[in-house]
């Protein structure tokens, strides 16, 4: 059996990966948390994931590269530094980064993207995200993620055309822009909405999370596809076949 190694073992997502790794056909080769060594468990485990903290991504992604173990990355909140250095992993071993990993919001992306195609530019696209009062980044992961699908399909880059949040007299919403709000509070575990706002008319494409369960299938799905795969950066869409 495929032996999965957890950064981040004791948080809220690795106890669920803990919970459901067995019915997915995965088992557990050790917990890496706060102010552990990634570097043992990168050599016991056939696999890693990894649900921790920005800050913690350097070293595990340095550990992971030094065992030649590949790595799913699930943590949010990372900078285009962060991107560029799973990048240069990926040289070396098998990457999957993925803002979610849920079936559902992998199809919504394809689902954005096609939208965002085909509709014009006079549409704005406006992206609405509600997460749980423990959450420390925000936009999520997940609106990143919706927003560059929307973006790449309007044949330019997110960063160009990105709007977090709005207030005071900020001026009328330019065209071409993406918009992100986001709302924290409660037990909430991810909800996403997509608007299309046309002249007269609106689209709205959403996910609901309802239980944690679904980041946790999709990660362990994830992993025990990364394992023994040839260096590169692969997508949740490949892992679920959409
Ligand atoms: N891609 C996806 O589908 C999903 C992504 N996420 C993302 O996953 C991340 C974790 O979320 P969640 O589980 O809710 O967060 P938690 O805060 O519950 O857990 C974070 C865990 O990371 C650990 N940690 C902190 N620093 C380090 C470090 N330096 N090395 C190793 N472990 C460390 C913490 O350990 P300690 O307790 O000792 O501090 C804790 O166990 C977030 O970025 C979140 O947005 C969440 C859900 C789905
Ligand atoms: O922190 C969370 O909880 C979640 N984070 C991910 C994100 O930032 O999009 C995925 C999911 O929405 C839950």
């Amino acid at each position: 059996m495929t032996a999965i190694g957890i950064y981040g073992s004791n948080g809220r997502m690795g106890r669920a990966i803990a919970t459901i790794i067995g019915d997915e056909g995965g088992t557990i080769a050790g917990g890496v948390d706060a102010g552990g060594d990634p570097a043992p468990l990168a050599g016991d485990a056939d696999v890693l994931v990894d649900f921790s903290t920005p800050a913690a991504l350097e070293p595990h992604l340095a550990a992971a590269v030094a065992a030649g173990t590949p790595i799913v990355i699930g943590t949010t909140g990372l900078s285009a530094t962060h991107q560029a250095l799973i990048d240069a992993a990926a040289q070396r071993i098998a990457v999957l980064q993925t803002g979610n990993t849920s079936l559902g919001v992998t199809l919504l992306g394809i689902l954005v993207r096609e939208a965002a195609a085909r509709l014009g530019s006079d549409w704005d696209i406006e992206i609405v995200e509600m997460h749980h009062r423990h959450k420390v980044d925000a936009p999520s992961g997940t609106a990143i993620l919706l927003g560059e699908a929307a973006a790449q399909a309007r044949g330019t880059s997110l960063s160009e055309v990105r709007v977090d949040g709005r207030a005071g007299l900020v001026g009328a919403r330019t065209e071409e822009t993406i918009g992100f709000s986001s709302l924290r509070g409660g037990s909430v575990v991810g909800d996403h909405q997509v608007i299309f706002a046309g002249e007269g008319e609106r689209i709205e494409l959403g996910h609901r999370g309802e239980d944690r369960s679904i980041f946790a299938r999709g990660a362990v799905k994830a992993a025990l596809w990364l394992a023994g795969r040839a260096p590169g950066r692969y997508q949740m869409a490949e892992v679920l076949g959409l």
